[in-house]
């Protein structure tokens, strides 16, 4: 961003460089700038996010998380918005704290589970799709049975 003059420009350039690979799906880990609103008109993007939205959005989550002194946190697959960390859950996954844990080692436990979370969720979008209710509400769809996971709950 600071080879830029502002957001504006940044967000333009960003968009650029990434449509010439054309992609179907963005996906970001650890992609820690605020995305602008010409990239987000332009790609669907999915992001994972070490806690369990919308607790602990933003960009130290983990350390917030511990700090607050809960006894349960984990990650979050989204789809990114213009907000902060405010875009439509499509998965989660609990992670418990334990008393001996610093930043590190929770964040570390944190991504094991992303690192398998995040690569299942994505791979299932690309291969059997979405829906979207209300704006909020994200079912995967289940190739085999060929209904959205909530209609079978
Ligand atoms: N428009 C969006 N862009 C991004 C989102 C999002 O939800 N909406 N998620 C992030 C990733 N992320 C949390 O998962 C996140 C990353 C960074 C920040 C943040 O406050 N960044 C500051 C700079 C912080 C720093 O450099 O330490 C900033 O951009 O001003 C919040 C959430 C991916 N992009
Ligand atoms: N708010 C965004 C955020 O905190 N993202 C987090 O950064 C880590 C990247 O891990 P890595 O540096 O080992 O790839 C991941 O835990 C991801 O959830």
């Amino acid at each position: 961003m600071t080879d830029h003059p502002d957001r504006n420009a940044w967000d333009t350039a960003l968009t650029e460089a990434v449509a010439a690979h054309r992609p179907d799906l963005v996906v970001s880990a650890g992609f820690m700038k605020i995305l602008g609103p010409r990239f987000l008109d332009r790609f669907t993007v999915v992001n994972t996010h070490p806690a369990l939205l919308p607790a602990f959005p933003g960009a130290h989550a983990v350390r917030d998380a511990l700090a607050y002194g809960v006894k349960v946190t984990g990650c979050t697959v989204h789809f990114v918005d213009a907000g902060v960390d405010t875009g439509p859950i499509i998965a989660q996954e609990a992670v418990p704290v334990r008393w001996h844990d610093d930043e590190e080692s929770l964040h570390e436990r944190i991504k094991e589970v992303e690192r398998r979370l995040f690569i299942d969720v994505v791979g299932r979008l690309v291969r059997d799709g979405w829906t979207v209710r209300d704006d909020r509400h994200v079912s995967l769809k289940c190739k085999v049975c060929r209904t959205d996971e909530t209609e079978e709950a």
